[in-house]
């Protein structure tokens, strides 16, 4: 988050009706996340989570909350999403789509080593080949056409200088042919706040970047957050560690290796040009904190400038 959308324990109480999820014991507004409001919403019969929809499409829901509920129930540690009393897994609550997940228990690993890559290169793999399984699609919203039309978007906002490293990222990227590459249902976000690591080992949050794109772009997204330094550099040892983790289950092919510095150049934009928005186009929040776009700025430079130690790190 955030919370753009206040709720009041009234309004909580009122929803908890349509679910036999039990009377409300708290609720309380989560500051960290960006794109939805967020709350703990404990009951007499456990703790979870309560999502209403800021910016997600809702005729996207159902891929998102059934991608979940196939997750949750093929061995990903990841939250489940609780029915309504009409079987629905959305409802609706202060003029937003709404839904309610269980609550993962552990904490974030904010300063990860190799060994916190190593297990969540394995999550993402695991994750990878249990949504083979899963009947739905959904194109990615943040794609090559969104990159392009943001750019135009924020160019009056951004430097020349800023300007001309956007338009000409994405050139680069619209060069490459992704249909060479595995693709299929990708997190999308697998940054370090959306793993939490708890008794049971790391479980995955946050599946609203969800999509088929191109499973690689996946690991690069991780990559790009997980493995690099303050300041804002590939770690090598912990790219390795990354990948080593993720080939225990889904081995890549020598054309992956090869087009791995080019998902990290468009991950890196990816973010940048998502924070972008969000520092230059806010959405009016009573809790938000703020991304480090100059950081994510900073690296796409360094990938572009870093081709040889990039594609090192996937030898
Ligand atoms: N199922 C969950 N279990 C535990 N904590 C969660 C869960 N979902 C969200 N959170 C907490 O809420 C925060 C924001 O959620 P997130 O999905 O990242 O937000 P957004 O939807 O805005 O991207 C997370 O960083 C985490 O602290
Ligand atoms: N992870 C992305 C954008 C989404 O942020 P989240 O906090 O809602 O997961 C970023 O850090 O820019």
């Amino acid at each position: 988050m955030s919370v753009y959308t206040p709720v009041t324990d009234a309004d909580a109480s009122a929803l908890l009706e349509h679910y036999t999820l039990g009377e409300l014991e708290l609720l309380e507004g989560i500051a960290q996340g960006i794109e939805n409001s967020n709350f703990f919403l404990t009951t007499t019969t456990g703790r979870y989570v309560l999502t209403l929809f800021e910016s997600v499409p809702r005729e996207d829901l159902p891929f998102y909350m059934g991608l979940m509920d196939h997750l949750a129930t093929h061995d990903i540690l990841c939250p489940a999403p609780m029915k309504r009393d009409d079987g629905a897994f959305v409802g609706e609550l202060n003029g937003k789509a709404a839904a309610i997940v269980t609550r993962l228990e552990g904490e974030p690993h904010m300063h990860p080593d190799a060994d916190d890559c190593r297990a969540t290169g394995r999550i993402l793999a695991a994750m990878h080949v249990a949504s083979i399984e899963y009947d739905a699609g959904l194109a990615n919203a943040k794609g090559q056409e969104w990159r392009e039309h943001f750019a135009q978007v924020a160019a009056p906002r951004l430097s020349r200088a800023e300007n001309d490293l956007i338009a000409s990222e994405n050139r680069y990227q619209a060069m490459h042919d992704d249909s060479v590459l595995p693709q299929s249902i990708i997190h999308g976000d697998l940054f370090r706040d959306n793993v939490l690591w708890g008794e049971q080992g790391g479980g995955v949050i946050d599946f609203y970047f969800a999509c088929d794109d191109v499973l690689l772009y996946d690991l690069a997204i991780t990559a790009n957050d997980w493995c690099v330094t303050r300041e804002a550099a590939l770690d090598p040892a912990r790219a390795k560690a990354l990948i080593a983790g993720y080939e225990t289950l889904r081995p890549l092919t020598e054309l992956e290796r090869e087009l791995w510095p080019v998902m990290l150049r468009r991950a890196a934009l990816r973010t940048w040009l998502g924070r972008i928005g969000y520092n230059h186009f806010p959405r009016d929040s009573h809790m938000t904190i703020p991304k480090d776009h100059e950081f994510s700025r900073r690296l796409l430079v360094h990938h572009i400038e870093h081709a040889r130690e990039l594609q090192e790190s996937a030898a």
